[in-house]
């Protein structure tokens, strides 16, 4: 799809949505398939470009999947990979930092490559930590993709520093392969605390769902050797995929219900449940799932999102609507996600109208009226969901290259336009 006109809300809403299988959780449970002694059944996984390049990239290292009717059997990384392979990234964080440390396992070289914009991205310390654990990796002296990481049948593990204060990304990888190193795995966090708390959590508990026993001292973390395995695991609905979907009554008034909502969860995505209230909403989780209901008001606010930066698009665009004006903070390493998310909102938003603003470590936004235009999404999934939020209420939006939601809801679209615009 070239241009999408996304559709303005045309009356209150009433809508139930399914929001598929959470990114970070499904890429988290195949690596860790991957390193079981056995096949895992991950149950209602994420089905988009980054899962299945997760698939592709654990394939190309040795560990086979199924899909069946009940969801995705992953086979362990039996045979380790003895022929040359390559790995492609595309533009998925959780590809380019999980699975290197994979191929250090394995006993052949395997090459690693993306889109334009994933060589962009920050890897450095990860592959000077994994370096130092005893990964042997050619990147040429770039520090970023294309790289090749020369296996030689293990990693010995051991104490590394890491500076993870550009993605958390880095920690959690070390973290994942840390149960197949030799001697395990020690990281001593150094520099700026790491952003995305949760998804550290994330990476923890998905760690003792397969049977390790990780263990944190504040900026220290272990992971002993281990032999992981769990036959069946099941994923919880993408709650950031949620995010402009919870948000949506906020600005058209009326009730959205998400499904399946979990009553406990790591994702950064639960936070919503409790901005929304403090903005006003009216906010009901139960055992089917969470109820967002708009009350019509939407007052200003100072939000650091350090540790849910990835919902800062859609929070951006909502607060374009607010009574007053916003600071979003904490969110500096916005600079290296798919694209540099703090530009490209200052940039499209004010394009529309808007008086948005960025500073060092975030944006500053003035509500004024919007009006509409091309909203381009610099091949940023999220970008595409901050646009649809604003059609709520600009008419005339046009969005290009929305396909690019396909990264992590390909069926975006149209659950988009089944939610504002039901036949
Ligand atoms: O570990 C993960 O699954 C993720 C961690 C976060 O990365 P950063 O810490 O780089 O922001 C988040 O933004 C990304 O969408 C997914
Ligand atoms: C930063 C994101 O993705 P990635 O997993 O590619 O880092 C994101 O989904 O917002």
């Amino acid at each position: 799809m070239l241009m999408w006109t996304a559709p303005g809300a045309s009356g209150p809403l009433d809508a139930t949505v399914e929001i598929p299988g959470s990114k970070s959780i499904t890429n988290r449970a195949y690596v860790l398939a991957a390193l079981s002694s056995g096949p895992t059944l991950v149950r209602a996984p994420l089905d988009s470009r980054d899962a299945g390049l997760m698939l592709g990239a654990l394939s190309a290292l040795g560990a086979t999947h199924e899909t069946t009717e009940d969801g995705v059997v992953v086979q362990p990384l039996a045979r380790r990979s003895a022929e040359p392979a390559s790995v492609v990234l595309g533009n998925a964080g959780t590809v380019a930092r999980f699975t290197p440390a994979l191929a250090g396992l394995g006993s052949a070289p395997v090459h690693f490559d993306g889109d334009e914009a994933i060589r962009q991205r920050p890897i450095s310390p990860l592959l000077v930590a994994l370096r130092e654990l005893g990964a042997d990796i050619d990147d040429g002296g770039r520090g970023a993709p294309p790289f090749t990481v020369r296996g030689h049948g293990g990693i010995a593990g051991g104490k590394v520093e890491l500076d993870s204060s550009a993605s958390s990304q880095f920690l959690s990888a070390l973290l994942l392969a840390g149960p197949a190193f030799d001697s395990g795995v020690t990281v001593r966090l150094v520099g700026q605390a790491p952003p995305s708390e949760p998804h550290i959590a994330m990476t923890l508990d998905l760690l003792r769902r397969f049977g390790a026993s990780p263990e944190r001292d504040g900026h220290e973390f272990h992971v002993a050797p281990t032999a992981l395995s769990c036959p069946e695991y099941r994923v919880e609905p993408d709650l950031s995929t949620a995010a402009p979907f919870v948000l949506a009554p906020v600005l058209a008034g009326g009730t959205v219900r998400v499904r399946r909502w979990p009553g406990a969860s790591t994702q950064p995505g639960d936070w919503l449940r409790t901005l929304l209230t403090d903005l006003g909403q009216r906010v009901e989780l139960d055992s089917t799932g969470l109820t967002v209901t708009g009350t019509g008001s939407l007052p200003g606010a100072e939000l650091d999102l350090h540790e849910v930066g990835e919902l800062t698009p859609v929070i951006a665009a909502l607060l374009c609507f607010a009574d007053g004006p916003s600071v979003i903070s904490g969110v500096a390493h916005l600079r290296g996600h798919e694209t540099d998310r703090l530009a490209a909102l200052a940039t499209e938003l004010s394009a529309l109208g808007g008086q948005v603003s960025e500073t060092e470590d975030g944006l500053r936004i003035t509500p004024v009226p919007l009006h509409g235009g091309v909203f381009h999404t610099y091949d940023d999934h999220r970008l595409v969901m901050a646009a649809a939020v604003l059609a709520l209420r600009v008419p005339g939006i046009e969005v290009e290259n929305a396909a690019t939601v396909g990264k992590t809801f390909p069926g975006f679209v149209d659950a988009w336009t089944g939610m504002v615009a039901p036949r």
